[in-house]
């Protein structure tokens, strides 16, 4: 089924997967943009640092309901396959959007989350880190915004719209590297992450994109393939 992508991967020496919120749709985490995506719901607005400093109640009521689903969920085949790759010597990072941490759940070691991790927070004005698992505890018991014991509003440890990104340099030099990039379960629209793909390809790498709906990249693309990606790429493994 998959012949041309497991060439390209055998013969290629130095291969990255860019990934999305469509990695974790089969683990039960919304994605942003899709048929039942978050942005369907709610604005994006939302998950900027300017609400955050606005309205840090609203803020938290959205994100402590995502807080909380995401620590009942697990990696699904999609995650598996991608650490097999890893082991198999034919994948040398995951460079990720998503914030959930099911990449390493499902066994990948070298991943860079890009956008950071809902699973740590910090202290807004001393920088005091938290575990989340604690942060929502403060919730159940009534304090939203949940309080540093400075008095500072304590926030998720992501990257909020309006903000740096701060793993860009390091993702891109290593987007640089590569002559294979698997732009898998994005919609390929949030800069300047989208950057990793199309750094690759203008190298004259090869750009193999798996997502259920069309991309920016789709022409620039050598494969695409439209499916599930918890379908299709434990069958690419195989
Ligand atoms: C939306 C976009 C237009 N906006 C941006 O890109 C802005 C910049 C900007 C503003 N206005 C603009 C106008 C034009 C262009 C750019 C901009 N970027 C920023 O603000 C960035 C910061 C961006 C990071 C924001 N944080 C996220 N997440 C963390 C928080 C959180 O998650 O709550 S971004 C968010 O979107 C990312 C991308 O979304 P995708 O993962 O691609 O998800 P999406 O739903 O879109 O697509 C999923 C796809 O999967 C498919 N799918 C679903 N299930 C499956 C399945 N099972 N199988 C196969 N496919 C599947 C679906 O069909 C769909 O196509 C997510 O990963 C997630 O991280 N910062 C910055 O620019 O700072 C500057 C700066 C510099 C110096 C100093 C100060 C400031
Ligand atoms: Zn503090």
């Amino acid at each position: 089924m998959y012949e041309k992508i497991v060439e390209y991967l055998l013969s290629s020496s130095y291969q990255i997967a860019f990934t999305g919120a469509g990695m974790s749709t089969g683990s039960g985490i919304s994605d942003f943009r899709g048929p039942n995506g978050l942005w369907k719901r709610y604005s994006p607005e939302i998950a900027s640092a300017d609400f955050l400093r606005k309205d840090p109640k609203s803020f938290w009521e959205f994100y402590s309901v995502r807080m909380r689903g995401l620590f009942e969920a697990s990696a699904n085949p999609s995650h598996k396959a991608l650490a097999e790759m890893e082991r198999m010597g034919l994948l040398k990072w995951v460079i990720t959007q998503n914030i959930d941490g099911l990449h390493q759940q499902g066994g990948s070691r070298n991943v860079i989350e890009i956008h950071g991790t809902m699973r740590r927070s910090y202290c807004s004005t001393c920088f005091e880190p938290y575990e989340s698992s604690e942060v929502l505890k403060m919730i159940d018991q009534g304090q939203n915004p949940p309080l540093c014991k400075c008095g500072g509003v304590i926030r998720p440890d992501v990257v909020l719209f309006g903000e740096p990104v701060k793993e860009i340099e390091r993702a891109l030099k290593i987007a640089s590297r590569a002559d294979l990039v698997m732009a898998i379960g994005t919609s390929l629209t949030v800069y300047p992450a989208n950057l990793v793909p199309r750094t690759v390809k203008e190298n004259g790498g090869r750009l193999i994109i798996v997502n259920m709906e069309e991309t920016p990249l789709d022409e620039v693309a050598d494969e695409v393939v439209r499916g599930q990606v918890e379908k299709v790429l434990p069958e690419i493994v195989e």
